[in-house]
């Protein structure tokens, strides 16, 4: 068997999305999702220059000697450019593995871990009562955890707060970077006020997640996270940025609140210093953006030795193809903790048909061969990309600041 064609579809049913189409010589097919918010461009320039003529002619189930083709032949390692291109193909390669073999793939992967797997869901609100109203509204639709993100006094507008309450945010929201402004410590003061209000109203059983984004220095991080130990929070994610590994050790040293990180590494070595000093709990690296099935499987196996579990990215930045894999990931690996989830607009599923299903806060994975997500091409042409960039975030006296 032989990869007979390999192509580039971009869509933007509401936002852009790039996917693989793999097609061997024997009518098989495999798609893999190639989308990096805000750089989406950048991954199909690298797949058609570089990475797609030199697919032709190989063999599709040599999974694993392709990756090592596709990663030590570029010599310019890992970056998220290439492991979001590597990824793309890993990702549909597996998809006909699984299908030659008439399996859903967490059945290759070695079956089910799990019946069904945890997801939460994302509640914003301009102030801690709209908030509320979000957190509630999950509630009632069965979520079993939630991501709590709240508009702060005195900061005009926050990346992850939704501009309307009641509607999703959206990080790529303009053709030209928007501009925030940041304060930390008005954030450090409003925070445990938002968690106190959140286990007042809806009690101790319910998981909490929060975001910060990148956008507190160590120390800062660690009062955060002790000062919010009383509300037992599921997780504190991405509190600092991460290039600098040995950080988390510093917070870990100040707090028991669970640390989540990693949805902008692209390889176990981002990670390998965290999960081997069990400075983190959660690794949320995804499919999509570290090389594929391949190689977060390897991520997962290290993560596993040291008591980490994974807490896999999971916006709408992703397309279904990356969540239906995923979805198969999580009912496979042992050492699963939660899935990120934000439903997709509607135009969104139409064009990515799945088999997978939301269900009482969790994800039931299908029984479909493959991943279970395909794509109609015909109705992917009448959205056509546009631009679209993620924002920037100043301190209050201009200086370029992460949001
Ligand atoms: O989903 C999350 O936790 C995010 O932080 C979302 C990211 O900001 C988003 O994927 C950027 O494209
Ligand atoms: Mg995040």
């Amino acid at each position: 068997m032989k990869i007979e064609q390999a192509y580039t579809i971009v869509t933007s049913p509401g936002r852009n999305f790039v996917t693989l189409k793999i097609v061997t010589d024997q009518g098989e097919y495999g798609i893999g999702d190639a989308t990096l918010n805000g750089r989406e461009m950048a991954v199909v320039a690298y797949l058609e220059e570089h990475v797609i003529p030199t697919l032709i002619g190989r063999d599709p189930q040599r999974i694993e000697d392709i990756w090592h083709y596709l990663y030590r032949g570029a010599y310019w390692r890992r970056g998220p450019v290439t492991m979001t291109a590597i990824a793309a193909v890993d990702m549909a390669l597996w998809d006909i593995k699984a299908k030659l073999a008439e399996m859903p793939l967490y059945q290759l992967l070695g079956g089910k871990s799990r019946d069904r797997v945890m997801v939460y869901g994302h509640a914003t609100g301009r102030d801690i009562d709209a908030c509320l109203e979000e957190v509630a509204r999950h509630v009632d639709e069965g979520y079993k955890a939630v991501r709590v993100q709240a508009g702060i006094p005195g900061i005009a507008s926050i990346y992850g707060v939704a501009k309307k309450d009641g509607e999703p945010y959206e990080p790529a929201d303009a053709d030209l970077p928007a501009e925030h402004v940041w304060s930390t410590s008005k954030y450090l003061n409003h925070v445990p006020k938002l968690f106190a209000a959140v286990r007042e109203r809806f009690g101790d059983d319910l998981h909490v997640l929060h975001d910060v984004h990148h956008r507190l220095t160590p120390i800062e991080a660690a009062r955060l996270g002790k000062e919010v130990e009383p509300y037992h929070l599921f997780w504190l994610e991405d509190c600092v940025p991460a290039e600098n590994q040995e950080a988390f050790g510093l917070i870990r040293q100040h707090t028991t609140t669970p640390l989540a990180v990693g949805e902008v590494f692209n390889s176990l070595f981002d990670a390998k210093t965290l999960i081997e000093n069990q400075w983190i709990d959660y690794i949320r690296t995804t499919l999509t953006h570290a090389g594929g099935i391949t190689h977060v499987r390897r991520i997962a196996d290290l993560a596993g030795l040291y008591h980490v579990r994974t807490g896999f990215h999971g916006p709408t930045d992703l397309s279904p193809v990356c969540l239906g894999a995923a979805i198969h990931f999580d009912t496979w690996v042992p050492n699963f903790g939660i899935q990120e989830y934000m439903p997709h607009t509607s135009a969104t599923d139409e064009v990515f048909p799945h088999d997978y299903r939301f269900e009482n806060g969790h994800f039931i994975v299908g029984e479909t061969p493959g991943h279970g997500v395909d794509i109609d091409e015909q109705l992917a042409k009448q959205y056509p990309y546009k631009r679209a960039s993620l924002p920037v975030n100043r301190l209050e006296d201009g200086t370029l600041w992460h949001w």
